[in-house]
């Protein structure tokens, strides 16, 4: 579903290699955990999955269709939330929505059950006729979730998905993401949040200074070492 081959990327302002030639491949129906300390590639490999930065050398595929040559149509089956996402400030909530419903062409009778849906799961319906300047961290947030879920992506990548939002829609959304693999979709998501990562993912990937350094199941993690370790306890092993 989304294969990474040879994936490199340095920032000319300081020359640092923030992602130093990554392979990856990731199944279709999977919820893959991306894991690193602060500063090791997240971010910079996410950006260049959905198209926002271009690697300087190596492929990214979606599905088969490359990213950067054919970005339309890759973008037709990814969706992409940021770690701080950034809408228009200026719509309100439901405008938002049907904009983004709108780009992905999504015909008015799914449109308007997905969005009646996710405003019902995510608790935002009080809020969906309110400006988006008017809405805290974690409404910007669900709002951005909401828009990513209404085309029914193939992909879901998010950067950090839980940060901001409370518990109860941090729940939700670990249920969505399952469900969506039940149903064959696919789903890449950075996290710093170890238990997350080790409780909902099939497989998981670790990342230090722009390179993999563990990649598998967490039984394949737990191989690595000694004993019966959790995540928290291998991520802190391979990372020292
Ligand atoms: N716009 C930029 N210009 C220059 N260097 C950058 C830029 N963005 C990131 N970097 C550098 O690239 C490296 C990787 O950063 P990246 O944001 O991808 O890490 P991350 O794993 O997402 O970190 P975090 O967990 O802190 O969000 C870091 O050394 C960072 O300083």
């Amino acid at each position: 579903m989304l294969r990474l081959e040879n994936v490199t990327k340095t920032y000319s302002k300081n020359s640092i290699k923030a992602v130093d030639n990554i392979n990856l491949e990731i199944e279709r129906g999977e919820v893959f955990g991306f894991l690193g300390p602060n500063g090791a590639g997240k971010t910079t490999t996410i950006k260049m999955i959905v198209g926002l930065l271009k690697p300087d050398n190596g492929k990214i595929t979606v599905n088969g269709i490359d990213v950067w040559q054919n970005p339309i149509e890759a973008k037709k089956l990814m969706s992409y939330v940021p770690d701080d996402p950034e809408l228009y400030n200026k719509l309100k909530g439901i405008e938002y929505l049907n904009f983004v419903g709108d780009i992905y062409e999504i015909f008015k009778e799914e449109r308007i059950e997905r969005i009646e849906k996710y405003l019902d799961i995510f608790e935002l319906k009080g809020a969906i006729k309110d400006t988006i300047g008017s809405y805290s961290h974690g409404m910007k947030q669900k709002l951005a979730l909401i828009s990513a879920l209404i085309h029914e992506p193939e992909i879901l990548i998010l950067d950090e998905p839980m940060v901001g939002l409370d518990p109860k829609s941090a729940f939700n959304l670990k249920e969505i993401m399952r469900d969506m693999c039940n149903k064959g979709k696919t789903v890449f998501f950075s996290t710093h949040i170890l238990e997350v990562a080790e409780k909902i993912c099939d497989r998981i990937g670790i990342i230090k200074e722009g390179n993999i350094i563990a990649l598998g199941t967490m039984e394949e993690l737990r191989h690595h070492s000694a004993k019966e370790e959790s995540l928290e306890e291998i991520f802190l092993e391979l990372t020292e």
